[in-house]
């Protein structure tokens, strides 16, 4: 008799009963104090090289989430384990294994993208000839035509700023990626590149992805598995057809409403 070796899912990501809260301080005098509870509980594992994504109304938690997995927020509780690292203990050596991309990325706006990703390559500790040719080849695969390279980014398009964010998290070939909301903003083109390229890498190089959206076509094309957030708390999960046999319907956006009582609002600019 021969022994099937079982085909080996590693976890690389697992979240348990994450809560968040915030504490705002109201009233004329300032004296009452607030609680919003931006996470209630929410829990869910990502596969090692799955992509999963987190799709939620404004306001639903989804940043929230990000950033603490991001290490720029601290949980209020649960626990998050990421490639066999611990919140918080790991945060040293989870910073160096994964990209981070948010819509608010910060860059010295008067260089050019070549000098912020060199700044950044000098940081990870890269081989700056190396750094550049990996930033440019991703630039390139992003759509942004070489003759930019070398503008200072502050004359760019929100579009290419995101790239370029893209490509700084990327540089280190991080196994783990967290995006939130990487195509949000962007022209139907530029959605596109960077969709395609988020489908090579998983393809490609085998990359973890959680990523945050409010676009029903993209959590579609891009995920795996996905993961319905509503009110701060992670409502229903699974493939997109999964969910929409949850709910009876063939159609992302009715399952949502089906299943979260809740419906996504679509920003104008966003209809592909
Ligand atoms: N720094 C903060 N201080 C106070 N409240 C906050 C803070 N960040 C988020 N919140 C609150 O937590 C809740 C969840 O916000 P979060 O930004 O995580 O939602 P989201 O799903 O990412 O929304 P969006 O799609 O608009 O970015 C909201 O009610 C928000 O007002």
């Amino acid at each position: 008799m021969t022994l099937q070796t079982p085909v080996e899912t590693k976890t690389a990501i697992e979240v348990r009963d994450l809560k968040k809260v915030f504490r705002k301080r109201e009233g004329m005098f300032r004296s009452v104090v607030k609680e919003e509870w931006a996470l209630k509980g929410v829990s869910f594992h990502v596969y090692e090289g799955e992509t999963y994504g987190l799709l939620g109304p404004n306001g639903s938690g989804k940043s929230t989430l990000i950033r603490i997995l991001s290490t720029l927020l601290t949980a209020d509780g649960g626990t998050v384990r990421m490639l066999g690292h611990k919140l918080p203990e790991g945060e040293r050596e989870l910073r160096r294994k994964m990209g981070r991309v948010s819509v608010d990325a910060a860059f010295y706006k008067k260089l050019s993208p070549r000098e912020n990703l060199l700044y950044a390559a000098q940081l990870y500790g890269l081989e700056p000839k190396k750094a550049e040719k990996r930033a440019m080849e991703i630039l390139e695969r992003l759509g942004i035509e070489s003759r930019r390279f070398t503008d200072p980014i502050e004359e760019m398009s929100r579009g290419m700023q995101q790239k370029i964010a893209i490509t700084r998290a990327l540089l280190i070939n991080p196994p783990l990626l967290l995006l939130d909301e990487p195509t949000t903003g962007l022209d139907p083109k530029s959605r596109r590149d960077v969709q395609t390229f988020l489908e090579d890498l998983r393809r490609e190089e085998g990359t973890t992805i959680l990523l945050t959206t409010h676009d029903m076509a993209e959590a579609e094309r891009l995920s795996d598995r996905i993961g319905f957030l509503a009110h701060g708390r992670l409502v229903a999960e699974g493939s997109a057809a999964d969910l929409k046999a949850q709910a009876g319907t063939d159609d992302l956006e009715e399952a949502f409403i089906v299943l979260t009582g809740e419906e996504i609002k679509k920003d104008e600019e966003e209809s592909v």
